[in-house]
């Protein structure tokens, strides 16, 4: 498979978790592109944000997913990432895009657990649970359209990287919608 594989989803949803099991299970190139902007800027998102609002970091992520993606990789994306039409079109036509869905409720307690406010900073100044329902609300139209593929993210994750690979036989991934 030389065509990369895309993670989409709100905060929480397992991105990283996943994106790093999966490509581990494939033998592939693991790409995070929150990761690929602390470690090319040496800021974190609240710093990013801080200095050039989220205008900039959105710029900056832009910059990051077009640099970052390699043939062959697993690219876990920000949660933001389909915000701009240019991403979701370059996932779509560069690789394979899986969307991994979860509740409001899977996804407020896995942030409640572990915040990490150093990578995510407050989108909106609300709590998290009004957050992520305000978010997902704006944002659902946009993960469904940009994925080939709806993966349940509620899941283990083993059961998760399992069902990925159901859908991605190792003849080549398929791009067919389910
Ligand atoms: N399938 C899962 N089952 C249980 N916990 C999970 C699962 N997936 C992720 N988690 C936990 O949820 C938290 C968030 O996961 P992760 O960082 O992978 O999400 P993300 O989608 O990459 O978020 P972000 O958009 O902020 O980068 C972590 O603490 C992780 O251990
Ligand atoms: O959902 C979002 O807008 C974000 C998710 C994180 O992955 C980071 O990219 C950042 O905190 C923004
Ligand atoms: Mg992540």
């Amino acid at each position: 498979m030389t065509q990369p594989i895309f993670l989409v989803g709100p905060r929480g949803s397992g991105k990283t978790t996943i994106g790093q099991a999966l490509a581990q299970a494939l033998g592939l190139q693991f790409i995070d592109t929150d990761h690929w902007l602390l470690s090319t800027s040496g800021m974190s998102v609240a710093e990013i944000v801080e200095q050039e609002g989220w205008d900039g970091f959105r710029l900056r992520e832009s910059q990051a997913l077009k640099s970052a993606t390699q043939p062959g990789a697993v690219v876990a994306t920000g949660g933001g990432i389909v915000l701009r039409d240019e991403n979701r079109e370059f996932m779509r036509e560069q690789g394979l895009v899986l969307y991994l869905r979860a509740s409001v409720d899977t996804l407020t307690n896995r942030l409640e657990a572990f915040p990490d406010e150093g990578q995510r900073p407050t989108l909106t100044g609300k709590t998290i649970t009004d957050e992520i329902s305000e978010v997902l609300a704006a944002r659902e139209a946009l993960y469904q359209q940009s994925a080939h593929h709806f993966i349940d993210a509620s899941q283990s994750p083993s059961e998760i990287v399992a069902d990925i690979l159901q859908r991605i036989p190792a003849s080549g991934a398929s791009k067919a919608a389910s």
